[in-house]
């Protein structure tokens, strides 16, 4: 199990001037003329970007799930289409799609939008779209201690589509169950064709 470590490393903004200097370089280096007029302010503006798509690194998801409730509801919770946009580790291009989550709970429910941000502080930072799933439903595992959560990702990635490979349109769709989930093929089937709704 990750800990709190592995999550919260460091916000982006504390770099700023670094940032922007070696995106100048980059410019430099890939043949650009980092001083004419439509470049001038690009380092600045892909360093506010950066802030934007790496604000997961100044985030510990565990807090974001910080406020839960106590509630006996003890029936399938999904929170489905939840749009994350993230940056394959092995190119740093972008890929992107939806989230769908499901869990039973036990005693302990989250705020809805809480899920939302908990996709926000996996997603906004390097990573793999298998470890985006796994993270979520090991983070939702660890936080409410649910009968089972099960996880679902679709993602498309540029890195197939504008080179490689250049196979646009394709998806990778990955899962993560865990609990009562792994147990329940009909447990299972009734998120799977809710998600589909
Ligand atoms: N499993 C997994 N692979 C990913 C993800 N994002 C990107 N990749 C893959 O990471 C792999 C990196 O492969 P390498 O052979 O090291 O890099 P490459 O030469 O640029 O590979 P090509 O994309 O095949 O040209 C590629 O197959 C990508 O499609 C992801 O989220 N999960
Ligand atoms: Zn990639």
């Amino acid at each position: 199990m990750a800990g709190a470590k592995d999550y919260l490393n460091t916000n982006v903004g504390d770099n700023r001037e670094q940032i922007e200097h070696h995106i100048r370089e980059i410019l430099r280096l890939i043949g650009e003329d980092a001083d004419r007029e439509g470049l001038l302010e690009t380092p600045a503006r892909v360093t506010r970007m950066y802030e934007e798509i790496f604000s997961g690194y100044a985030v510990d998801p565990r807090d974001v799930l910080g406020v839960t409730f106590d509630e006996q509801h003890e029936e399938l919770v999904i929170v489905k289409d939840i749009v994350y946009y993230s940056q394959c580790e092995h190119h740093m291009a972008p890929f992107f799609g939806k989230v769908h989550i499901g869990y039973v709970p036990s005693g302990k429910i989250a705020g809805l939008s809480k899920f939302a941000r908990l996709v926000d502080a996996v997603s906004r930072r390097l990573q793999v779209q298998e470890r985006i799933t796994s993270q979520i439903a090991d983070l939702l595992d660890e936080v409410l201690k649910p009968h089972g959560v099960m996880v679902v990702v679709e993602g498309e990635h540029l890195c197939m589509c504008a080179r490689g490979v250049k196979k646009y349109g394709s998806k990778t769709v990955t899962s993560a169950v865990r609990g009562h989930f792994r147990k329940s093929a009909t447990l299972r089937a009734e998120f799977l064709g809710l998600i589909k709704q």
